[in-house]
Parts: C-alpha cells; structure tokens; sequence
C-alpha cells in the first residue's frame, strides 16, 4: 500500500505531468470560454470612415452655425446617403444631404443635423436649431485605430471580445482546443436513468456529474457510460474509447474491495498511481497515463461525493491547464462558519456547505459521508477543514472553496 500524500503533492504531481494542448486557429464562435493564444493586432480602424450617429442631414458647421427657433435656416437637399450606399462623396458648401445611422459623412461635411431639429424637408431642409461643430458625427479610429492591441494573450475570450474580433474582421483566433474528456462509471450495480432498479442496483449519477463537470469547465465531454466490474470488459471500453480522448476520467473500483476493476485492470501496466490522498471525501485516488499515446487517466473514487469533490481540486486544474486558462485552481476564499463543527483528524475534511459571499459567512450542509448527493446538491461551496482540526467553533474564520465563480468566463 503506498504512503498517503496531501492533497497539494498529488496536485503537483498532476500539473507537473498534463501539458497545454498546442493552439491552432478557431473560428470565433468555438473560441468562446477558451483562453486567446496569441495577443490580437487590429488591422483596420473602428469606426472604419467617418459617419452619422443619427438620422438627419450632413452640413458645414459653417453653415448652420447661426440656426435657432427664431433665425431658420434654409439649405437645399443635394442628395441621401444610407448605411451600405454612398454615392454622394463630396456635399458642396452651403448644401445639406440627408443621411442616415451609420453612412459615410461625405467630403466636406463636418457636422450632422439631427431630423428632431428640421422639418424633415426633400429638396430643400429647414434647420431651428444649431449644433455643436462635429455633433452627431463618429469619426474613424475615434474608438480603435490601427495597431492597437484589441486582446492580450491569455485574455479568457466572452462575448465582448468575440464580438470586437468580428467587429475588427478577424474570423478566427489562436487558441488551444477544449480537451476531450471520456468519462466511464464502473461498477456492476448501476443502472441507467430511465430504466428499472433491483433492490441491489442504482443509478449511475457520476458519468453525468463528471460530464457535467467537464462540460461546464470548458471541455468536451464524452459520456462512455458503465462498464461492470470486469478487467476485461473495462480494458476493451477503455481501449475503444482512447482514440478520442485527451483525458480519461474512470469512478468507482479504486478502493480495497474485491472487485476493484480499475485497480485490477491497470495497475499490471505500472503507468498509473493508486494511493490515497489525505482527504475526506476522496480518499482513494489514482493518476496516470494509458495507451499507446499517452493519455491522462484519473481514476476517481466511486462515491458520488468523492467524485466530485475529486473532480474539483484535480481533474478541473488539470483541464485548465491543458487549456492554457489561469488559475488553474478555482481560489478559495475565507468566511466565518455560522455553526460549529467536528472532524477526524488527519485527513483534511471537505465539509459541503452554503456560502453567502455578501455576509462573508458559510453555513455546513448535511453530513460529511460521501454518498449524499442530495446534500451535495444544496450546497454550492466546500468548507475546507485541516487535517490537525477536530472542531470548529461557530464564528470561526475558516476556508472555503467555492463551487460556483471565481473564475474568469462565468464559471
Ligand atoms: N476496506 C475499505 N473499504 C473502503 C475504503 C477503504 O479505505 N477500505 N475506502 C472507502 C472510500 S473512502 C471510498 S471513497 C470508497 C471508494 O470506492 P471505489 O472507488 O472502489 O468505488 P466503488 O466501490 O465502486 O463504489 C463506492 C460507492 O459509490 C457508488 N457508486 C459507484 N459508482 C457510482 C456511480 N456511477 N453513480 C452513483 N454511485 C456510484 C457505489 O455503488 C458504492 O456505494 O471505498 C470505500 N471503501
Ligand atoms: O474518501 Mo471516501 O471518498 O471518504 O468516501
């Protein structure tokens, strides 16, 4: 049996080993939540010409300098400009051209007359009121102009960016690919949602948790499903399932039970660790690699809450590491516990609980054994507990990890 290590040794261990996958260029809507590769140069100036932020009509300032609700002035209407359609280049002095939201300010106009202000006149236009000199007119490169930097590397790309990418005519960028992640669930007693139970089967809830999971990290999930608890049967799935997997995450079949297909299966290789981690849920852990290419393998602990709090501190930083996003970790932050509580010593303890981040306070959430999903559910944050602490004070200033933000990307 090997010597337990702590939790941040076998994270190590895990981020020394997983490498970013190698950025190639993505069409922007694939690039959503993924991390740029490259830091983005525009080529163009925003706006790209000069042109109206109304509807109404291109002047010289010159000429309606003087207009008010007492002094109108009356220019001739030399032609219309519409967004997409610029015939009229040039507006002679003393002349006003309709134009509309977006169109190009023809040569020699400087200022645009709002229709609020006119009589909306056709071949000649009555202006009341004057504007300010340039009003209304959007000049080109006032918002980007060209060679400035429009994203930095390593930016996480939201809708903001992806929209200023497309805006400045980039239908791509630099960035490394979701990891694929094939998620299976050993175990003979499982059952798939939707179908029947015997009084010794249940539902397979951890293929959809870790998929979920994987998912909402920012990879590509593929849920393989159960396998029964046969080195065989589990060798042939995972041998099918290489060919399209960046990282292979297995649940269940780690621990000392007599049918521990995962340990069974892969230990004879010697290219996957099994040893326990220093935590509770989540003990029983393995990391390694399998295939001919190499390909990172978490063998995670069957129990539902063990499987995800495992999920949470290494498979989520591993994902993130491969997909060059930072921090690799979601952070913790600390809050004051509104009850008391207890916990074994020497394991570090991951107690579920309720964060409110506005009273800066974290409430415990069901008991710490590993099957409740139901408390699972309710909670949203993990109340950290070290291993040389047995009780806690209500009020106590402790740890906690959050399940939900804190991570750049909404996640
Ligand atoms: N003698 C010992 N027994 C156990 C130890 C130990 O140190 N000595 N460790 C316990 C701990 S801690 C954990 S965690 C579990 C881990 O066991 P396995 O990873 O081998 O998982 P299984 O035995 O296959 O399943 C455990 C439990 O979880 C249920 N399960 C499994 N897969 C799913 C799934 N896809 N969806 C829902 N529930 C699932 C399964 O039915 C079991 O109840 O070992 C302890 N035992
Ligand atoms: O470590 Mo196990 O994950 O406690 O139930």
């Amino acid at each position: 049996m090997p010597e337990p290590v702590s939790v941040e040794e076998h994270l190590a261990r895990i981020l020394d080993d997983v490498e970013p996958l190698a950025p190639y260029q993505q069409p922007l809507m694939d690039a959503l939540g993924l991390a740029a590769a490259e830091p983005v140069v525009s080529t163009v100036s925003l706006p790209p010409f000069d042109n109206s932020a109304m509807d109404g009509y291109a002047v010289r300032y010159a000429d309606v300098a003087a207009a008010s609700e007492e002094h109108h002035v009356h220019l001739p209407v030399v032609g219309e400009i519409s967004a997409g359609d610029a015939r009229l280049l040039a507006l002679p002095p003393g002349t006003a051209a309709k134009i509309m939201t977006g169109a190009p300010v023809p040569s020699g106009a400087d200022t645009v007359v709002p229709y609020e202000w006119t009589d909306r006149g056709v071949a000649t236009v009555v202006i009341s009121r004057a504007p300010r000199e340039r009003q209304h007119v959007r000049y080109a490169g006032e918002d980007v102009e060209t060679g400035d930097l429009l994203i930095e590397e390593g930016t996480v790309l939201g809708p903001r960016h992806l929209g200023l990418l497309a805006a400045a005519g980039r239908p791509t960028i630099a960035a490394r690919p979701r990891p694929r992640v094939v998620i299976l669930s050993t175990g003979t007693e499982l059952r798939d949602p939707g179908t029947g139970l015997g009084h010794d089967s249940i539902y397979d809830g951890n293929s959809y948790l870790l998929a979920a999971a994987a998912k909402r990290a920012g990879a590509i999930a593929y849920r393989v499903g159960i396998v029964p608890d046969q080195p065989r049967a589990f060798l042939e799935s995972l041998d099918d399932q290489l060919v399209r997997a960046d990282v292979v995450v297995t649940s269940g079949g780690v621990s000392m039970g007599d049918h521990d297909v995962v340990k069974e299966a892969l230990s004879p290789s010697g290219t996957v660790w099994f040893g326990p981690v220093r935590m509770q849920p989540g003990k029983p852990q393995g990391y390694g690699r399998v295939g001919e290419d190499s390909v990172p393998i978490f063998t995670l602990p069957g129990n539902p809450v063990s499987a995800y709090i495992s999920f949470e501190l290494f498979v989520l930083p591993a994902l993130r590491t491969m997909m060059g996003l930072l921090p690799a970790s979601r952070p913790h932050v600390r809050a004051r516990l509104t009850h008391a509580l207890t916990s074994p010593r020497g394991r570090r303890q991951y107690m579920r609980g309720d964060l409110d981040r506005a009273a800066g306070s974290v409430s415990p959430v069901g008991g710490p054994a590993s099957h409740l999903v139901g408390d699972l559910a309710m909670a949203d944050a993990l109340i950290v507990v070290p291993e040389d602490v047995t009780e806690l004070p209500a009020g106590a200033e402790v740890e906690v990890l959050p399940l939900e933000g804190g991570l750049a990307g909404g996640l």
